[in-house]
């Protein structure tokens, strides 16, 4: 296989609790995760030449060793003696340092892809042991679907197919360090915790409304106060008819459900209009269940 294009899917955090710090500063989570049909392009070109070449259409993002996608190429070359070199190129349509997984979604690509290209024959759990290794979010970012995310992210169950519905995502102009949220947790005190339990059984059930009532985010109490944008985009999601609105991981993107695609389209223009957020999509959740 000479070249390789994937879908990099990005996540939303449907709900998003941490129990506690550990001695390396990461914290234990306990996170529903759900992949969206908002996604990057990534494609992969096999070289005679060694090297990993990265090109991507936003100028911003490094193309070298701290761009994720590179480090999840060395990975693979290094560990497999790979003497070839690869052309990865990155169409990105992930709202950056936005807290939607992008650039995870873009190391599992890289990964995924190049086990098939090079024919490395792992399996799915040897990738995602790899993929902790660039990132926390890097095993579901494989794995994808509607998932139970413990330990720091890496423990993984696949639960009941969320529901069909539409998603609005509004990504504010501001970008927000995932490591400065999670620091800056650890002098709050955590009052309210979201119920994950609650979430799992309305995916059971396959019911929207008790999904989105038990939707919940400790993160924001860390990021909304930050940037009370994030707040004023939740509630005009609401107010156009969102079942529930919320921050996804480390913010700032927000993100809606709604029943109907008229009711996402109604907020969108609300939102543009208000200039709250530029980046501002409706989309669907990906591997939906029957409603
Ligand atoms: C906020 C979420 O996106 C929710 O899905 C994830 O928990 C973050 O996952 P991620 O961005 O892949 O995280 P990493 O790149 O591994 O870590 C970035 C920084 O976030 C903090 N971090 C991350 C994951 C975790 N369980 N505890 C943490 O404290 C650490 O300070 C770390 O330095
Ligand atoms: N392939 C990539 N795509 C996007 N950002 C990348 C990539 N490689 C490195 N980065 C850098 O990583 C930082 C965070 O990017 P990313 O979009 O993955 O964050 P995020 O949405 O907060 O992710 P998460 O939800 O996993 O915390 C950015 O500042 C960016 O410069």
């Amino acid at each position: 296989m000479k070249q390789i294009e994937l879908k990099s899917l990005a996540k939303i955090n449907l709900g998003l609790d941490v129990l506690g710090r550990r001695e390396n500063g990461y914290h234990d989570v306990r996170m529903i995760m759900q992949s969206i049909y908002l996604y990057d392009e990534v494609k992969i070109k096999r070289t005679k030449n060694p090297g990993i070449e990265i090109k991507t259409n936003l100028y911003f993002l490094p193309t070298g060793k701290e761009n994720i996608a590179y480090k999840a190429a060395e990975m693979l070359i290094e560990e497999f003696h790979i003497e070839e070199g690869v052309h990865i190129t990155l169409n990105k349509h992930i709202p950056v340092a936005a807290g939607m997984a992008g650039g995870s979604s873009n190391a599992a690509a890289v990964l995924y892809g190049m086990n098939k290209m090079f024919d490395l024959k792992l399996t799915q759990t040897e990738l995602m042991e790899r993929g902790v290794k660039l990132g926390a979010d890097v095993p579901y970012c494989i794995m994808r679907g509607t998932v139970l995310a413990e330990g720091i992210g890496e423990e993984l169950t696949t639960l009941t197919p969320m529901p069909k519905c539409f998603v609005l995502i509004a990504k504010p102009p501001i970008s927000v360090s995932t490591k400065v949220v999670y620091e800056a947790l650890d002098s709050k005190e955590l009052v309210e915790h979201p119920d994950i339990d609650g979430l799992i059984e309305g995916l059971e059930k396959r019911d929207l409304k008790t999904i989105a009532s038990c939707m919940g985010n400790v993160l924001e109490d860390v990021t909304i106060p930050m940037h009370p944008v994030i707040e004023e985009i939740k509630q005009e999601m609401k107010n156009a008819g969102a079942l529930n609105a919320m921050m996804s991981g480390s913010g700032p993107t927000v993100f809606g459900l709604f029943e109907t695609k008229a009711a996402a389209r109604k907020a969108q223009d609300r939102i543009r209009r208000r200039a709250l957020a530029k980046q501002v999509y409706v989309t669907n959740v990906h591997g939906a269940g029957r409603n």
